[in-house]
């Protein structure tokens, strides 16, 4: 298995608390991976980790085999705290924008994941539902020719269909493209099929990971292990 993202005996603290603590893992290249965990599991923290937002207060990270910074970076697209957008652009003038901003971003793709996701390039930014507020994050993020993309809990708070407009869109990219995606997310029931791996963290430890397929074989169905491990 050719690896993507690797962590050793990583830990991380805000101040005092340590949101991450000596956590090893390993994320695949070429699959999605889910990051599953409840509220304040360390979900986020590890992303960013992965970015260089923050740097490990104990441990070492590779990405493609690199220490996270500025040169590994341009193979990353990450979806997290949530980028501001000028509101009066219409969404033609944020994917122009996009093109400004990112250079490994690919207008035409966006045109077409606008298709797909049924955004009206004309309507403006600031008058967007939060749920086609999130479809447009996505795209704007997606668009760009990266080997890792990193996407923060891109499912929370969004309705069930522009749920499964997100979901049928990073099955198609998978299905087009070689590419690693790491998602954090609670929605396990919508988001399991998309897995061919699983990271379950808490309380900034990984309590359990591994194939989607061999976990399913060895333990039964996702959500369950979910439960067992969650409740
Ligand atoms: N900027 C910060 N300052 C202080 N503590 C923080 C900060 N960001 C996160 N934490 C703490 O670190 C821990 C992990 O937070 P993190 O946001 O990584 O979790 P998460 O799994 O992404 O949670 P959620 O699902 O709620 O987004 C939590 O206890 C949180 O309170």
């Amino acid at each position: 298995m050719s690896i993507a993202v690797e962590f050793h005996h990583v830990s991380y603290r805000y101040g005092r608390k340590f949101a991450l603590q000596d956590l090893s893992l390993s994320i695949p290249k070429g699959k999605a991976t889910g990051l599953l965990g409840e509220n304040g599991a360390g979900k986020s923290t590890l992303l960013k980790l992965i970015t260089s937002i923050g740097k490990p207060t104990l441990g070492e990270i590779k990405v493609f085999g690199q220490k996270p910074g500025w040169k590994v970076n341009e193979q990353i697209a990450y979806l997290g705290d949530r980028a501001q957008w000028y509101k009066f652009h219409s969404i033609e003038k944020a994917i122009q924008y996009a093109e400004k901003i990112f250079p490994n971003f690919q207008v035409q793709q966006a045109k077409e994941y606008l298709d797909f996701m049924k955004l009206d390039s004309k309507a403006k930014v600031g008058d967007l539902s939060k749920g086609q507020m999130m479809r447009l994050q996505l795209i704007l993020c997606l668009s760009r020719k990266v080997d890792l993309f990193l996407l923060d809990e891109p499912l929370s708070g969004i309705d069930l269909i522009s749920r499964e407009k997100i979901i049928d869109l990073l099955i198609h990219l998978l299905s087009e493209q070689e590419v690693t995606i790491v998602i954090s997310t609670h929605e396990i029931m919508e988001t399991e099929g998309l897995f061919e791996h699983l990271i379950f963290l808490k309380e900034g430890k990984v309590v359990k990971s591994g194939n989607v397929e061999t976990l399913r074989a060895r333990e039964g169905s996702i959500q369950h292990i979910y439960r067992e491990v969650f409740q």
